[in-house]
């Protein structure tokens, strides 16, 4: 054997050796960190005689390579394979299934992943241990609930939860959007084919103007809903403050809105010094007019900062939201003729009793087959799969493992809504399981905890509304009934869902 031949064969030796043992390493090695790094905390804590006694173990999991951690194993499963519960399920199938906590590293953060109705309600329900942390705090409004924690959050919160459910205007609600629900249905026939998605949020947009700030549609509220759509595309997107990125777009779109809100709030505070000193009322009977002039128990206001962040933050939380959902109802509907068959005999005979096609609250409560269809389809749609928190001041010990301090938590709303041992045959759209209750603690759509989505009624009105004009009048068809879904941030077909439209033969 020549000089040459040894040296390849101890190249190929050391490559056969080596390379295995470097992937090892790589994939071993960031898991092995944390865990040292836990263990040495834990030592200290001991050593120090901390009144807390021995921590317990980290949950099981693993946090996959250094700096993406397991984000890449997570989007192949959204964004390749479009199985979002596959991520999930394979934690479970591997770690055990009634854990309901993973240790993993997500989007560039160690991170505990929970998703078992009970543990995802310790979290959302602890605000004291886990408190808020969004990428882009400044997107979502500095002075808005959604960035707000402790006592100032339940005083905001409790100032939005008032204006959404009094009955100024939540009542006024299907009095002012139904004229332009049926506007839009009627143009929506008249071209025959749709792109589902765009109507929807078309038309939803101008009912949140009106239902919010009394906007009716003109140029410079399709600029606000693109400047919306801006917006929305920047909210989880990397926060890179450079030319050209969603999270720079997003931050000039938020910047425009502010602005549009601003003069909105000034011209109203000019109107009502006006109206006053004439002895007058004030003239909106809207969100923003009820944010602006209630008072706390100690007489105080929302500062005019407050009124504009927060009334920018509930459009984008109520818009792309109830968009979603109505076209979700409309899928499942074009793809379920029974419970189509069975919501329009419902709602036909609630038109009938009325004599008329408009309804109001009452009647909305009184369709209790409509009601079934929105909470199937908001289920199915999963708008919010995940909700994020982080563990604030401590490390919290829970069902005999350690959520670290710093950490952040990811609580997997979706696994709930797709698990067969609360929803049988959870893929199948059956607004008819609703004929039930669900198990306790198993429909956290709406969140669970001091932060539940405070717009689920209005979410809910509006969904009817829409449903009760569709299902009376039109029919319609998917042009693309397999269209794969997308859903990062959240479920939907991924060509916004053509079809075909039309007036109902039947209708009269
Ligand atoms: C089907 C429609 C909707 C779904 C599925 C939904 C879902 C959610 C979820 C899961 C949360 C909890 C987030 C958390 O715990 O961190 C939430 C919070 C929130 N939602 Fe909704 N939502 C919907 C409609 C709306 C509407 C119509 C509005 C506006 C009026 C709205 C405004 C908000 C706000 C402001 C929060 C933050 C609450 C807080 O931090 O205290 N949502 N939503």
């Amino acid at each position: 054997m020549q000089v040459g031949d040894w040296t390849w064969t101890w190249w190929f030796g050391l490559l056969l050796g080596a390379v295995p043992l470097l992937v090892l390493a790589v994939w071993d090695g960031n898991d092995a960190f944390y865990q040292a790094a836990f263990a040495l905390r834990r030592r200290r804590r001991r050593q120090h005689g901390s009144s807390h006694g021995k921590l317990p173990p980290l949950p099981p999991g693993h946090m996959g390579i250094p700096l993406l951690g397991e984000t890449v194993a997570m989007l192949w499963y959204f964004k390749v394979i479009r199985c979002p519960d596959g991520f999930i399920a394979a934690k479970k199938r591997k770690y055990g299934e009634g854990v309901g906590m993973y240790r993993t590293h997500l989007f560039g953060s160690p991170t505990i992943l929970v998703c078992l109705p009970d543990v995802n309600r310790f979290v959302l329900q602890s605000p004291d241990s886990f408190g808020i942390s969004w990428p882009s705090p400044e997107l979502l409004g500095l002075a808005s609930m959604f960035n707000a924690e402790g006592s100032k959050h339940t005083r905001i919160r409790g100032f939005i939860v008032a204006a959404l459910s009094q009955p100024k205007s939540l009542g006024n609600i299907a009095r002012v959007t139904q004229p332009r629900v049926v506007a839009a249905l009627q143009s929506w026939a008249a071209k025959g084919t749709i792109v589902a998605r765009t109507e929807i949020r078309k038309v939803m947009f101008e009912c949140i103007c009106e239902i919010f700030i009394s906007m009716k549609p003109s140029p410079l509220t399709e600029k606000m809903n693109k400047w919306y759509v801006g917006l929305i595309g920047g909210i989880r997107a990397l926060p890179l403050d450079l030319p050209g990125t969603s999270h720079n777009h997003a931050r000039k779109c938020r910047r425009k809105l502010n602005m549009v809100f601003q003069e909105e709030l000034e011209k109203r505070k000019k109107r009502a010094n006006s109206n006053s000193s004439l002895g007058g009322e004030e003239d909106y009977d809207d969100l923003m007019s009820g944010l602006m002039q209630m008072e706390d128990e100690r007489g105080m206001k929302l500062s005019d900062d407050e009124v504009v962040d927060n009334i920018v933050s509930l459009v984008l939380g109520g818009y792309e939201s109830t968009s979603s959902a109505v076209l979700w109802a409309a899928y499942h509907l074009a793809k379920s003729p029974d419970v189509l068959a069975k919501l329009r005999d419902e709602n036909a005979a609630m038109s009938q009793d009325k004599n008329s096609n408009f309804i109001d609250r009452d009647d909305i409560s009184k369709m209790k087959y409509t009601a079934k269809v929105v909470e199937e389809t908001i289920r199915m749609a999963n708008i919010s799969p995940m909700v994020s928190r982080v563990t604030r001041r401590d490390d919290i010990e829970y069902g005999g493992y350690t959520i670290p301090r710093g950490w952040q938590v990811v609580v997997w709303l979706r696994s709930i809504h797709t698990d067969e041992k609360y929803y049988t045959d959870p893929l199948t759209f059956n607004p008819d399981r609703w004929a039930k209750p669900p198990k306790a603690g198993t429909n956290q759509v709406f969140g669970a905890g001091n932060r539940t989505c405070p717009g689920n009624m209005l979410s809910r009105l509006n969904i009817s509304i829409m449903l009760h004009h569709l299902s009376l009048g039109y029919e319609w068809e998917l042009l693309n009934p397999d269209a794969e879904v997308d859903y990062i941030p959240s479920p939907m077909p991924v060509d916004g869902t053509p079809m075909a439209f039309r007036k109902l033969s039947t209708n009269t």
